[in-house]
């Protein structure tokens, strides 16, 4: 399913969602990530798409509830590292799949795991705000995928990192 999604009001206007979400397309066997996977009734579901026809932008969408708070009104600084840390493994998902030449609803998504994760923290993150996060493939390079990240709420960029993913490990694969 194609899915075109205008940025909301007050964003970057040209944004859109575009195409599949790369995490419906993981390998069953590696569906079960916390953040990211279909497959864990408890996670956040991430949904990670191309944010453009260039192949090099993504974006990432997750609103958070009252449960993740760190101060009343504000949200837990792990949780933005969860959902950074998790558009950062599907932004690189999208890329290594597209460089390796597959086709994701033909062949699926090659899996990635996070090496390094950067935050920074640059204001405080509000409740009940949709998070979006947009990554910027920076370099694929053999098995590794660095893509620099930005989280806004609302007009506001609230955080901004840096995820190094690596191809998902043989021995991290259930049998
Ligand atoms: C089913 C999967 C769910 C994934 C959900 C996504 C979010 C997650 O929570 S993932 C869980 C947390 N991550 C982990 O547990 C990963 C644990 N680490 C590992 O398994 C390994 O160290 C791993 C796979 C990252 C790298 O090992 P390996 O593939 O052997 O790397 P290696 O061949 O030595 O190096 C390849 C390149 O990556 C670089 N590299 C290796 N490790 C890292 C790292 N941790 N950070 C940054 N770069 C790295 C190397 O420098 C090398 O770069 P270059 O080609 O430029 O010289």
């Amino acid at each position: 399913m194609v899915t075109r999604r205008a940025e909301a009001a007050g964003g970057a206007g040209a944004t859109v969602d575009e195409g599949p979400a790369v995490q419906d397309h993981y390998p069953a066997d590696a569906a079960h990530c916390y953040g990211c996977g279909a497959r864990n009734p408890f996670g956040h579901h991430l949904k990670t798409r191309w944010a453009d026809g260039s192949r090099t932008e993504t974006i990432t969408r997750f609103t958070p509830g009252p449960e993740q708070t760190a101060m009343p009104g504000y949200v837990y600084g792990g949780l933005v590292a969860s959902v950074l840390d998790c558009s950062g493994t599907g932004s690189a998902a999208l890329a290594g799949t597209h460089a390796a030449g597959l086709d994701l609803e033909g062949d699926g998504s090659l899996r990635y795991v996070t090496g390094t994760l950067e935050v920074r923290y640059q204001r405080p993150t509000p409740m009940s705000v949709e998070l979006v996060v947009r990554g910027r493939v920076e370099e694929v390079k053999g098995r590794k995928v660095t893509v620099a990240l930005t989280m806004t709420a609302g007009e506001d960029e609230v955080a901004s990192g840096r995820v190094v993913a690596l191809q998902l490990p043989d021995e991290m694969r259930s049998s």
